[in-house]
């Protein structure tokens, strides 16, 4: 709806409508759930969309203007969650407009006075807090991504756990910076959008897109928002920012803030993120690589699910964002893994934390929930059982068997001390607690005598509204007689119709039913009275209790937020050293050098499926890529397990560098800058690139990117070309890797002939994957040893997938001609005679083949070395030489 039909409509609508009208038109990007009593409705195309996505009925509420009907639909109050977050995960933005003063109020401005209202909250998808709309294992990001001159600055922020931090970028980094961070939801300046070089990326992430008015991004501004939110001076404490950084912290306060509508929550301090403190991993390996999730979206089958033995929410979304962002710095990773290795190595300890942790609720969402003003009674059962966890925590930790060193006795300290705010917590609440505060009843008894009060004046009053029923029964004679209560008449009094001429003066008519009269009479309306004040009061009281332990809770928010992280860091140890034991899983040694020595190396998705399938187990399989044999060009058949190896490693240097234990018998890795890779590929028909030009896309951010400490991997290229044309590409990227890149590398191939670079290229050393020949059959042996392969097997594997027998025959026919070197036309037309369908390979030219190995004239130059020659014999060789070039012509 434009604002100008808006505007236009105005003046012949109800009072009402043209105050919804009014607070649509500052929120046209969403949806407007407009409260009316119990229900948020939603007019126009607002109840067009919102019905058709939530499924629900759309009818009609008076008219517009123009005389059409205005469509309508509506979503309960008590279950309007439900379908927000249907209508987020739909994409949609919903502005919550609330009614912000009593009708009673209203009607003393005149009859026909529309109750104010105003939108108390702009829910998207980045700014979630309710349980309810949100993942519980996994983090809720709002990004900013801002430029100022010629920097980039990204920014981001889990309003429901108060995570903060922001960190450099340069643009050719960001899809892989966007990918580590998966926002749920990024805002940009406008003029952002409009950068050419830019253009792909917004298109990846176009669904999470918020665009800003560019003065949101203003650098100065920013500096002075993010210091009168931590109320400092200077920002020098927190790190060294750029001005991009401080306007992408600064926007994102901004927006919080303007969707909070000047509700701030609580946020830690702002996490300065230094650049190469986190090994990159770019958009497209970390999805191939399915680390937190499979390549169709889903956890289970992701790396994240095999290894996440976490058993409290904040333990899992620690888990996830650290596997998503491996570190590099040896010291601070074995730190990590010093963490691990104790609780690998403590059992008894480990188990006694674990179930601890298990009952433990999430203090992160509920701390954030609270310092939003949009907490409840159980929010705060949460603080107190959670912060009652940490001394029991501490206990456990605390035994002499054990002692804890370096980060873990950061942790432990880091656990604080909670006991009088738990204590009074724990006075404080009942047992049966409502989720909101107005539901009332969640104060324990004896926790306040005023309300202890008020609660026995309710009940005793209850109990003379017994004896009141009992007297007038007596009274009139009238047995049946009762004392009812419903909303409309509060209590009364009900006889049946025959005995109404029972009933004396005293009681006054209050409405005739068809088998019943009610009546009511001053003693019940005066009882009637207490009861409902006392419950008035009662409840008023309980907010006001609530109220103040709510702001017990935040004024301590910082310290509260400490110890739940140190929470989720022993979850986060405590199941790495759980999955070391459950999974024989080592600790890995990572130091400075350039290493990469894998012992016994397994891949752990592939692993863990097949135990659980209960098939054969899997083969470990040792790397090595020392500098002397920095690149592997793997050879084998079809579905020998090239693909498992290459990956096995990959993960291996991920979960090592995250700081777990890894499905080895040794590992020793020197931290990895970057980690690349070429792993199967799909078509990118969006943007209008086939399977083969986004492999070529890929393959040439590698040989552009990788440096001598970075780990690449990869797996067929140049399939998805000509034959020649694929080998050729493939030929030359083992060399630019070998000689200009130099980095660690697994490249492996069906092209036989690169194995021929070997000789020639100092540290490239040709492996394959064993198979064995038995009885006609093919096993795998899903080992790498060294070598190269003789065959492929393809034919092998075709049949297995169930090809139909004569195309597997034939095709043995064909592949028998082609290795027996009979490329002519000749054998081919042979072929041909027999199966017009082969006619066309006739047609192709047969490209020249590339020699494997050096050609008689390199051998010929190689063998001859010029210090033994006396000139006569030089030029003899010369003549030679060029001899043979003669010949070959
Ligand atoms: N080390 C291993 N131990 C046991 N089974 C394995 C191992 N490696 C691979 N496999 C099994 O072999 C299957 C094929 O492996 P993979 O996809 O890695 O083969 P590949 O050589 O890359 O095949 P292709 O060339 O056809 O892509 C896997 O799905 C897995 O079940």
């Amino acid at each position: 709806m434009t604002e100008q039909r808006l505007k236009k409509s105005a003046p012949k609508i109800t009072p009402m409508m043209e105050q919804y009208l009014s607070i649509k038109s500052a929120h046209p990007d969403c949806l407007l759930f407009y409260r009316m009593g119990d229900f948020y409705e939603l007019f126009f195309q607002d109840a067009v969309d919102a019905a058709a996505a939530l499924d629900i009925t759309l009818t009609k509420r008076g008219h517009s203007h123009d005389g059409s009907e205005i469509p309508m639909c509506g979503v309960p109050v008590h279950a309007h969650d439900t379908y927000l977050s249907r209508l987020i995960r739909k994409g949609f933005r919903v502005a919550v407009c609330e009614q912000t003063e009593d009708p009673a109020e209203a009607k003393k401005r005149g009859s026909k006075s529309v109750v104010r209202r105003e939108v108390i909250r702009v829910v998207t998808p980045g700014t979630l807090t309710e349980d309810t709309l949100m993942d519980a294992r996994s983090h809720n990001y709002l990004a900013a991504l801002a430029e100022t001159g010629a920097e980039m600055g990204l920014s981001w922020a889990d309003m429901s756990t108060g995570n903060f931090h922001v960190q450099p970028v340069a643009a050719e980094n960001l899809p892989a910076i966007l990918g580590r961070i998966s926002p749920a939801e990024l805002i940009c300046p406008q003029k952002l959008l409009e950068k050419p070089e830019l253009y792909d990326l917004f298109a990846d992430w176009q669904h999470i897109l918020t665009p800003q008015p560019d003065v949101r991004f203003d650098s100065i501004n920013a500096e002075s928002r993010l210091k009168e939110f931590y109320a400092v001076a200077s920002l020098d404490a927190y790190g060294d920012f750029n001005r991009a950084e401080l306007a992408a912290a600064g926007a994102l306060l901004d927006y919080v803030e303007l969707t909070q509508v000047g509700q701030m929550p609580r946020l830690s301090t702002l996490s300065h993120i230094a650049e190469g403190a986190i090994m990159e991993i770019d958009h497209a390996t970390r999805r191939n690589l399915e680390l937190v999730q499979t390549l169709s979206g889903e956890r289970k089958g992701s790396l994240l699910s095999v290894i996440d033995r976490t058993v409290t929410g904040a333990g899992a979304r620690l888990l996830g964002a650290r596997l998503a962002a491996p570190l590099t710095d040896p010291e601070a990773i074995n730190r990590r893994l010093d963490m691990v290795q104790y609780f690998r190595d403590a059992d008894q300890l480990r188990d006694d934390l674990r179930q601890l942790l298990k009952e433990t609720p999430d203090l992160e969402r509920a701390l954030g929930r609270l310092s939003l003003g949009r907490g409840g009674p159980r929010d705060l059962a949460a603080i107190r059982d959670g912060l009652a966890a940490t001394a029991i925590a501490r206990t456990i930790l605390s035994g002499d068997a054990y002692p804890a060193t370096g980060e873990l006795k950061t942790a432990i300290a880091d656990l604080g001390n909670h006991f009088s705010l738990v204590e009074k917590l724990g006075r404080a609440l009942g047992q049966d607690l409502p989720l909101m505060a107005r539901d009332g009843g969640f104060i324990a008894e004896g926790y306040n005598e005023r309300l202890d009060e008020l609660r026995v004046m309710g009940s005793e009053s209850k109990k003379l509204i017994m004896a009141l029923q009992a007297r007038y029964q007596e009274e009139t004679g009238v047995d049946s007689l009762k004392i009812k209560h419903n909303n409309v008449l509060g209590y009364f009094i009900e006889v049946t119709a025959k005995n109404v001429d029972r009933m004396g003066d005293q009681f006054i008519h209050r409405q005739t039913m068809t088998n019943a009269t009610r009546y009511s009479t001053t003693e019940l309306s005066e009882l009637a009275r207490d009861i409902s004040e006392s419950k008035d009061k009662a409840q008023a009281l309980e907010q006001e209790l609530f109220d103040s332990l709510a702001s017990d809770v935040t004024l301590q928010a910082d310290q509260i937020a400490i110890a739940a992280h140190a929470l989720a860091s022993l979850d986060w140890a405590s199941s790495l050293g759980e999955l070391a034991i459950e999974q024989d899983y080592c600790r890995p040694s990572v130091d400075n050098s350039l290493a990469f020595e894998i012992e016994g190396g397994r891949h752990p998705v592939v692993e863990q499926a097949l135990r659980k399938a209960g098939e054969n187990a899997f083969v470990p399989n040792d790397a090595d890529l020392g500098n002397e044999r920095r690149l592997w060009l793997i050879t084998g058949p079809n579905m020998a397990g090239k693909s498992t190896f290459l990956r096995q490693n990959a993960l291996i240097a991920i979960l090592a560098q995250m700081g777990g234990f890894v499905p080895a018998v040794r590992c020793h890795i020197g931290a990895i800058d970057r980690l690349f890779s070429r792993v199967g590929a799909a078509d990118d028909l969006a943007r209008g690139r086939s399977t083969f030009m986004v492999e070529m896309v890929e393959t040439a951010t590698i040989l552009n990117q990788a440096t001598d400490r970075s780990l690449v991997i990869l797996d067929e290229i140049g399939r998805g070309t000509a034959t020649f044309d694929g080998l050729s590409i493939a030929w030359a990227c083992v060399e630019h890797l070998h000689d200009a890149n130099k980095s660690r590398a697994l490249f492996a191939t069906h092209y036989h002939e690169l194995t021929a670079l070997t000789d020639r290229l100092g540290s490239v050393k040709p492996y394959s994957m064993r198979v064995k020949e038995w009885q006609g059959e093919v096993i795998f042996l899903h080992e790498v040893a060294q070598g190269t392969a003789d065959r492929s097997y393809g034919i092998h594997v075709a049949r297995l997938a169930g090809l139909p027998g004569p195309v597997v025959k034939r095709a043995e026919e064909v592949l028998q001609t082609l290795e027996n070197g009979e490329k002519s036309s000749g054998a081919l037309s042979k072929l041909a005679e027999e199966l017009p369908l082969f006619q066309s390979l006739l047609e192709q030219p047969v490209a020249p083949a590339l020699e494997a190995g050096p050609s008689a004239l390199e051998q010929a130059l190689g063998d001859i070395n010029p210090d033994e020659l006396t000139p006569r014999e030089a030029l003899d060789q010369l003549y030679a030489l060029k001899q043979m070039i003669e010949t070959d012509k």
